[in-house]
């Protein structure tokens, strides 16, 4: 039965499509001849962090609904990621293989147009980046339940590579497989994941046999080929495996969030809106991180995080990474990092960046 209403509405919703199409094929025309400049000018990398969280951060602020100013960023974030892979392909290296949620994140942060590469672990990550194999890295760094990425926070140490954006990610964990879990004898899991679903797995599965594997995605891997096995793994991996989800949602933190760091060889310019990342050691003397720390309290900047780490240098020698609001060249943290710098024994700023978006 015909309804004049809905035709006269869905043939509403054709016209402001093809306005938008036209819209859409002209900012991709923009974004070609941005391209154009940028090869003219010898830039060898198109990809401009600052600017995207800047137009994210508009186009969030501005937004007249219905629809969330999340879903108008996730929208915009895609029609940005098309644009640059007009300009320039853009790959970037994350922990495969897919389905992990660092590919989950890079996708988050970088759009659907880029080409990720997986790699087996994070120090690989690292060293496709630094070799120029890679344009920009996406590595863990934080979870909210079980706190640092040790190895991320090592190798930030050990190259000479510059964070330059951040990605926070709800991390649900399923529990996965092509069984009921009455028959499940065996859970492949992460390190990372299991120290997360800790009570859950106590309460569900206190008989499972817990096998530690290298990432989510390879959790799933293992249990699709295990007919008594089960993993806990994302709902990408879940279907590239063909895993059932048996039960979403047994993280034992509702909140449980991980963070992941943008790594790269560019510098960022300030937008209002950024965090800069430093790794500093005090003098081994009393009160020597309290002096260290002062000159960042009394300017009133604030810290977000403090992170000690062996140094590796010598036994009982520790570094500390830093996080704080602002970006290194804005007037009101330049000067302090100046100050703290000639007080630490050792200070390197690892990256000024835009803070998360979404
Ligand atoms: O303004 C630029 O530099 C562009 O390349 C355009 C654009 C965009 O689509 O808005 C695309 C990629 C950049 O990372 C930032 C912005």
């Amino acid at each position: 039965m015909k309804n004049p209403e809905l035709a006269a509405l869905r043939k509403a919703i054709d016209q402001v499509d093809q306005q938008f199409l036209q819209l859409l094929g002209e900012r991709g025309r923009l974004a070609q001849q941005v391209g154009a400049v940028k090869q003219a000018a010898g830039e060898v990398n198109f990809y401009h962090p600052d600017r995207e969280s800047e137009i994210l951060r508009r186009v969030m602020a501005d937004n007249p609904g219905p629809f969330s100013s999340e879903q108008v960023a996730i929208i915009f974030r895609e029609i940005i990621s098309a644009g640059l892979a007009l300009e320039q392909p853009l790959q970037v290296a994350y922990l495969g293989p897919a389905g992990t949620f660092s590919q989950i994140a890079a996708q988050k942060h970088f759009g659907r147009a880029a080409v990720l590469q997986p790699t087996a672990g994070i120090a690989e990550i690292f060293r496709l980046v630094d070799s120029d194999q890679a344009r920009f890295g996406v590595v863990p760094v934080e979870n909210s339940t079980e706190g640092s990425v040790n190895l991320s926070l090592d190798l930030l140490l050990d190259y000479p590579l510059q964070i330059c954006g951040e990605v926070q990610l709800r991390i649900v964990h399923n529990l996965v497989a092509k069984v009921p879990i009455s028959t499940v004898r065996r859970v492949y899991v992460h390190y990372q994941t299991r120290a997360q679903c800790r009570q859950w797995l106590a309460t569900h599965l206190p008989q499972a046999e817990l096998v530690d594997v290298a990432s989510n995605a390879v959790a799933a891997e293992r249990a699709a080929a295990d007919a008594d096995g089960s993993a806990i793994s994302t709902t990408l991996a879940a279907e590239a495996y063909g895993l059932d989800i048996l039960v979403a949602g047994i993280e034992d933190n509702p909140e449980n969030t991980t963070r992941f760091l943008i790594i790269g060889k560019i510098h960022t310019r300030p937008t209002g809106n950024d965090k800069t990342s430093l790794v500093v050691a005090a003098a081994n003397h009393p009160g020597s991180l309290h002096a260290l720390l002062s000159p960042l309290a009394d300017a009133g900047i604030s810290l977000t995080r403090i992170e000690s780490r062996p140094a590796r240098s010598a036994i009982w020698e520790y570094v500390f990474y830093l996080d704080l609001l602002g970006h290194c060249q804005d007037a009101a943290i330049a000067p302090v990092l100046d100050v703290l710098a000639q007080q630490a024994s050792f200070c390197r700023c690892l990256g000024s960046y835009p803070r998360a978006v979404f």
